[in-house]
């Protein structure tokens, strides 16, 4: 593995609960329950599970991003201390790419390094970093391809979402969250975009996404799963040894979990 990230993060979460305050006076409603796990540096953690199982609550939860209308509670701990973590240091993808159709790839990253990298860094030493997140990410052979509009021609989807975190690889921060970083692309690009993500992780970040329903190409490419139903954990661990878990624990799972994530589970085990 490579040294090129300088301190590398374990980030750790143990009885994780978040509710939503009820708006007249019942009971809140409760979006995750005692949900704990951990990622590792050099790892690629994915949270799975059903559509409104709290995939993004989840991720929001870890990243330091949960609106002010929830109540969480429980520990985060970011290499053994209890932290909060916040926008800044962490960098978190999210869904969509907001692009500017006419920059080409290389321009947009070259952008982004003048507004996001500090005034105490070289011209040189951004330059730098732009290339390595154009390599990083495999981006060499659209560098010079506008992103692209309804009347440009430009990136495909796949491209622009490797562009898109591309950006947030540019500070180098250790710890990743992608929301949904396959959702949209054809299998194909969805493959290539998780390839990418792996080498991400292999350089020593800590990469936790949100995935809805990966093929089983991409499914084996994590090193961790946390899959989650109606708010809980129903498996946390190696993703290899998922493929263990008996059909004796698969039928007791599935007092509590969905037939959809039994089908999820079922086609990748
Ligand atoms: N701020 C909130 N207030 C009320 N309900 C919320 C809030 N945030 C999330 N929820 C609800 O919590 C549940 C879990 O939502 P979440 O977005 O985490 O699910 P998800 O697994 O990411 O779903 P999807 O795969 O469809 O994106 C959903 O029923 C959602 O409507």
């Amino acid at each position: 593995m490579s040294a090129s990230v300088s301190s590398r993060i374990l980030l750790s979460w143990k009885d994780l609960s978040v509710s939503v305050p009820s708006t007249q006076g019942g009971p809140s409603r409760s979006l995750l329950q005692n949900v704990s796990g951990y990622a590792e540096p050099g790892s690629l953690l994915a949270i799975m599970g059903p559509s409104g199982c709290g995939k993004s609550t989840l991720l929001n939860a870890l990243a330091g991003r949960l609106g002010s209308s929830t109540i969480d509670s429980g520990e985060i701990l970011v290499n053994g201390r209890r932290q909060r973590l916040s926008y800044g240091n962490a960098a978190y993808v999210m869904q969509d790419d907001a692009l500017i159709g006419t920059l080409t790839t290389y321009e947009t990253l070259a952008y982004s390094a003048h507004l996001q990298l500090p005034d105490t860094m070289t011209v040189v030493e951004k330059e730098q970093r732009v290339h390595d997140a154009i390599r990083e990410m495999g981006l060499q052979e659209c560098a010079n391809t506008p992103v692209g509009s309804w009347y440009i021609n430009g990136l495909s989807g796949g491209q622009k979402r490797r562009l898109t975190i591309a950006i947030e690889t540019l500070k180098k921060r250790e710890l990743l969250f992608l929301d949904e970083p396959t959702s949209g692309l054809d299998s194909a690009a969805a493959l290539h975009v998780t390839n990418r993500l792996l080498t991400l992780a292999e350089s020593g970040r800590t990469l936790v996404v949100s995935i809805h329903q990966p093929s089983s190409e991409i499914f084996q490419l994590f090193h961790y799963l946390c899959l989650l139903s109606s708010g809980q954990t129903v498996y946390f661990g190696e993703r290899h040894k998922a493929q263990e878990v008996s059909q004796s624990s698969i039928l007791c799972l599935s007092l509590r979990t969905s037939n959809k994530l039994l089908n999820i589970m079922a086609s990748f085990l």
